[in-house]
This record gives C-alpha cells, sequence and structure tokens, in this order.
C-alpha cells in the first residue's frame, strides 16, 4: 500500500524564543508555537493527511504539538507512541545558556561545530544531571545510552532503529505516519531520507511547527523528489530563522 509520512518540529518553545539551546530539558510551547501547531493541523487537513498514527519524543513540546495538530484534524483517537530515540540532541553542557552567550564565549568555529556538524558533540554535562537519574521517562534506556551530550552522528545512530523498527513499519501498512520531534532528530532522518552527507547536512536547518511531506509507493519505496514542505514560504522563512540563532 502507497503511504504518506509527514515529518514535523515541535512548535516554537519558550526556549526557541529565548534562543537557549534546549535539548533533553522540557520547555513549553509559546503561545505562536501553539498556533504553529494548529496552523500545521490545518495544512494536513486541506491537504487530506488525516494521520492514522503519531509518533512523538518524551519532550513534552513535541506531545503538545502533536496533541493540537490531531485535534485540528479531528485524530486525536490515533495511536500515540513516544519514544526517547526522537528525543532532541543531548547539547550537553550547552544546556540552559543561551545561543548568544555560547557565541560570545568561544571561536565561530567551535560554535558551528557544536550546533552544526556531523561528527562533533559539545562539552558534556555532569553525569546525572540531564535528564536527573530516575527520570521516569527513561525507565527503559539502557545505561550505556544515557547521554551526557550528542553530536548529529550519536543523533542518527539512535534515531535510525526506531525508523527502522517502528516508523517503517506503519508505513508499509498503508499507514499516514506522523512524526512530531525536533530540530536536531528531524535533521538525522531528513538525512537519511534524502541521502544527504554529513556536509550538506550542515546546511540544513529544520523550521518550527512545517510539516515535511514524503510519500511511499506500494513497494515501500520512497517516491523520488525527497520531503515537500506543504507550505514551502513560511517553511523557508522559519527555517532562515533557525539558520540565523
Ligand atoms: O535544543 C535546542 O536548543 C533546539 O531545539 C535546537 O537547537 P539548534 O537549532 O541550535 O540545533
Amino acid at each position: 500500500m502507497s503511504a504518506a509520512l509527514v515529518l514535523l518540529r515541535h512548535g516554537e518553545s519558550t526556549a526557541n524564543a529565548d534562543g537557549v539551546f534546549t535539548g533533553w530539558t522540557d520547555a513549553p510551547l509559546t503561545e505562536r508555537g501553539r498556533e504553529q501547531a494548529r496552523g500545521a493541523g490545518r495544512l494536513l487537513a486541506g491537504a487530506g493527511l488525516l494521520p492514522d498514527v503519531v509518533h512523538t519524543s518524551v519532550l513534552c513540546r513535541t506531545v503538545t504539538t502533536a496533541d493540537l495538530v490531531l485535534d485540528e484534524t479531528g485524530r486525536d483517537w490515533v495511536p500515540a507512541h513516544r519514544s526517547w530515540r526522537l528525543n532532541e540532541r543531548h547539547y550537553g553542557a550547552l544546556t540552559g545558556r543561551t545561543k548568544h552567550q555560547v557565541r560570545r564565549s568561544t571561536d565561530e568555529a567551535a560554535y558551528l561545530a557544536w550546533r552544526r556538524s556531523w561528527a562533533t558533540p559539545p562539552p558534556p554535562a555532569p553525569a546525572g544531571a540531564l535528564p536527573p537519574w530516575g527520570d521516569p521517562r527513561y525507565t527503559n534506556l539502557p545505561p550505556e545510552a544515557w547521554p551526557l551530550t550528542q553530536s548529529l552522528a550519536d543523533v542518527h545512530a539512535r534515531v535510525l532503529p526506531y525508523w527502522a523498527d517502528t516508523i517503517a513499519t506503519d508505513l508499509s501498512a498503508g499507514r499516514t505516519t506522523l512524526v512530531v520531534a525536533h530540530g536536531n532528530s528531524l535533521r538525522a532522518l531528513v538525512a537519511h531520507l534524502d541521502r544527504m552527507d554529513p556536509a550538506a547536512v550542515e546546511h540544513l536547518d529544520i523550521p518550527t511547527g512545517q510539516p515535511l511531506r514524503y510519500d511511499f509507493d506500494p513497494g515501500q519505496r520512497q517516491l523520488p523528489g525527497g520531503g515537500r514542505y506543504l507550505d514551502p514560504d513560511t517553511a523557508a522563512a522559519e527555517a532562515a530563522l533557525v539558520h540565523g540563532q
């Protein structure tokens, strides 16, 4: 069966609005972010993309965004799956600092490497601090997978098993599958789907609240052309805001 996949970065969070590195911490949506989520739902409904299933991270900004999208599409009742594998990149010791502060405290090359390179992780956070040991969301996270920091390559390595074992299964059953995740977990997934090399991914920015559509044929082959934003002009403008941070 043919199937559609919709990737969606959560709506703007308070940390996004304040220019703060967020990573595995929680930050609620701003009113603008909530409206972005509702707008994404209207775009999906207008394109006839009614989700049969939704996947989110275990961070509240994706859960809230997904709920608003499902409400707007009349699909509040579909199965919802949460996984830490879809979480934002763990931003290590940068978590909670503003991008402006970090940029001033180091040189441009280090800032860009921490934020956008494939393989360079930010400096690590103290063990057991972010998230705190015992956070019930991570009961199933094996101790060796508990991160102190992550490069984009690390994110790619933990997102791909979830893609292969769970999301791809929904697509092969012909389900319209909504994945609500984060700037960097989606960069990793888009890099996989669009077969991007690490150098190209450095220039990839994912806008908040903009649905990105992929289509698959009955043989589960991705249709040519890569992902398409449902509202390309707004997506480009929002991606430019992310790039400028
Ligand atoms: O965790 C964060 O700070 C953001 O969600 C992603 O930030 P980035 O665009 O700087 O990678």
